[in-house]
Parts: C-alpha cells; structure tokens; sequence
C-alpha cells in the first residue's frame, strides 16, 4: 500500500508501527531517524527501520506515510523541520497522548500543508520505553481515536483509518478538546497518581523497608510509576489544565472517603468502596459505552 515510511521518533511507539507496518505488508522500506544517532543506529540492527537518515527532513524525503512519534512537547520543531517536503498526498500522523496541544502545534508548523496531518492517539503502551522494547503486537486488537481538523484532506483521513484498521485497530473519532478532557480523567491522572505514590513512599525514612514488603496490589497499582520521565513531563504538562481540574476531582473524593473514616461511618465508607468494587469488575477494556457521558 505505501512505498516509504519515514520515521520520526524510532522508540517504543514509533519502533512498534513499524515492525507492524511491515509484518502486515502494507509499506516496503522504512526510513528512520530519532534525535540520538545511537538510537537510530541500534533501531537499524534490531531490523526496525532499513535505512537511517541524518535528520528529520531526510527521513521525509520520499516517504509516502511518516509517522511522528516523540515526546508531544518536539511535535512542533519536528514539523517545522519536515515542512518542505510536505506534499499534498503524504499521509502524516503523529502518536501523541495528548492533543489540542499538538493539533495547535501542527496549525503553526505546517500551515498551508497541515491538510496532510492526521492527529492519531493509539490507546496502547507500555512502562517501558525505547527501541528494544518495540513490539510488532502491540496495536493489534486496540482503540486508535482520531481528531481531524477542519483542514484535514477526506483522502488523507481515510487513508489513516484503513492504516489503523489494516493493524488490526478499532478507529474512532473525536475533537482533540473531549479527547484530551476524557484522556485527563483515565490516563493521565493514573500516571500522576502513580508517580505521586511513588514518591511519596520513598520520601519517607522507612521508604525502602516498606517497598521491599510491598505485594502484588502495589505492584499493579504502580506499574506505570515506571513510565518515561520525559515523555510523562511533556503529557503533564501540554494537558495541565484538564489533568489539574481531575486531580481536584480526586482530592475531593479523596476526603469525601476520608471524612468517612475519621468519622467512623461504617454505611458510607462501605457504600463507597461498594461502588467503586462494582463499576471496576463491570469494566472492560475497550469496551463500547452504551448509556450517558459527553
Ligand atoms: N509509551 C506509551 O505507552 C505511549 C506513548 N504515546 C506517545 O508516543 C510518543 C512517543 O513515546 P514512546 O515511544 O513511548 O517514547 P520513547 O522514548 O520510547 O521514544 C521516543 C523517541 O523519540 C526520540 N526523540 C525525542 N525527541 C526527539 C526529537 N526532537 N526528534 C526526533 N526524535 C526524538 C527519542 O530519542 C526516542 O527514540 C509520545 O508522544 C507519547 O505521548 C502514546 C501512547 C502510548
Ligand atoms: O502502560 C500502560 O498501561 C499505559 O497506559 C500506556 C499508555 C501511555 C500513554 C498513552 O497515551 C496511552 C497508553
């Protein structure tokens, strides 16, 4: 289906379209380039990318398909760079966790080319990060929402969703507000959260002792403490407002669960954790809402 992918970004999410691009056949040569040569170069021995280029703008040069996949923060110097070679029938996509950020940013940089670009978020991941980690699977079988502009091109946009599909994806469209208010509440808190719990353990004298006894309830509700400090400083930061109103959301149930505590009241703390215990045994992942929400 496509010629030449040119990569942006060869780490966990970049190096992982990749392998899948090409395991399901649908590019013939991918041309990679990523901000440490060292990284570019160990991507081409892992047979992740097959040629390397020496900056963003010659990892265009040719391409059909370039998926940009860096910190959302480099979205917009990483575009600035590629301008030039933006045409009309390149299909661009970036990877991003956040997105009225980069759609913004997309605006600035591409200007009269940004009808090419088409702001994809994949709800997939991991806590690691970095080529070695890439993984041909791991878009297989997830959500992938898209959040078109105004002046995205039709065929640019439909390319994108057979892409996706093509990887074994369920495409679904948003606008990159709702995206960005709804990713605040059920990703980027959770990371928050987790980083947030993480220190505040290991800030403590006893820190260490209590980690070393702690189980798998820590262990699953900490995992993505683990996540790439400079990708997670960059999503914090481009979604704060959203992700500041859902962590005051929290805090106030927080105390809400609190209060009941302090007061002993048995019924309401029961009633509470009864509701929390229900919705997240009923929930699945991925699963299609059925009733309210925006
Ligand atoms: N890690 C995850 O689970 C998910 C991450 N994302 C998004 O994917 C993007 C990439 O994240 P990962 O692949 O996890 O990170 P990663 O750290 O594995 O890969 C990022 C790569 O970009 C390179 N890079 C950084 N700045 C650059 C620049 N200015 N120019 C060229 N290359 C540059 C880095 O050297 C690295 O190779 C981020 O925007 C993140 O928000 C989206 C969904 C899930
Ligand atoms: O590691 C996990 O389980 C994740 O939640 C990964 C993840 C990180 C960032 C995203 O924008 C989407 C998914």
């Amino acid at each position: 289906m496509f010629e030449q992918l040119g990569l942006i970004g060869c780490g966990l999410m970049g190096g992982s379209f990749a392998l899948a691009m090409k395991k399901a056949g649908l590019v013939k040569r991918v041309v990679g380039y990523s901000k440490s040569p060292s990284t570019t170069d160990r991507a081409r021995q892992l047979g992740v990318i097959d040629v390397e280029a020496p900056s963003a703008l010659l990892a265009v040069a040719g391409a059909d398909i370039v998926l940009v996949a860096v910190p959302v923060a480099a979205t917009e110097a990483t575009l600035k760079a590629i301008r030039h070679l933006v045409t009309p029938n390149m299909l661009i996509m970036d990877v991003g966790s956040t997105k009225a950020d980069v759609v913004q940013a997309a605006r600035r940089a591409l200007r009269d080319q940004v009808g090419s670009f088409v702001p994809a978020h994949p709800i997939t991941g991991r806590e690691v990060s970095g080529v070695e980690h890439a993984d041909a699977e791991l878009y297989t079988g997830r959500q992938v929402i898209l959040t078109p502009m105004d002046r995205t091109l039709p065929e640019q946009f439909a390319k994108a969703e057979t892409v996706w599909n093509a990887l074994g994806c369920r495409v679904s469209n948003m606008s990159p507000e709702s995206h960005d208010a709804a990713f605040a509440a059920v990703s980027h808190l959770p990371h928050l959260l987790a980083f947030a719990m993480m220190n505040s353990i290991t800030g403590q004298a006893e820190g260490d002792d209590f980690l070393s006894l702690a189980g798998p309830g820590f262990r699953d509700f900490t995992r993505i403490a683990a996540s790439d400090p400079k990708v997670w400083r960059d999503i914090l930061l481009s979604n704060r407002e959203e992700l500041l109103a859902q962590s005051r959301l929290f805090q106030q149930t927080l105390q809400n669960i609190e209060q009941a505590m302090q007061k002993g009241d048995t019924q309401a703390l029961e009633d509470m954790i009864t509701l929390a215990s229900e919705t997240r045994a009923h929930w699945r992942m991925g699963a299609q809402r059925t009733s309210k929400g925006r």
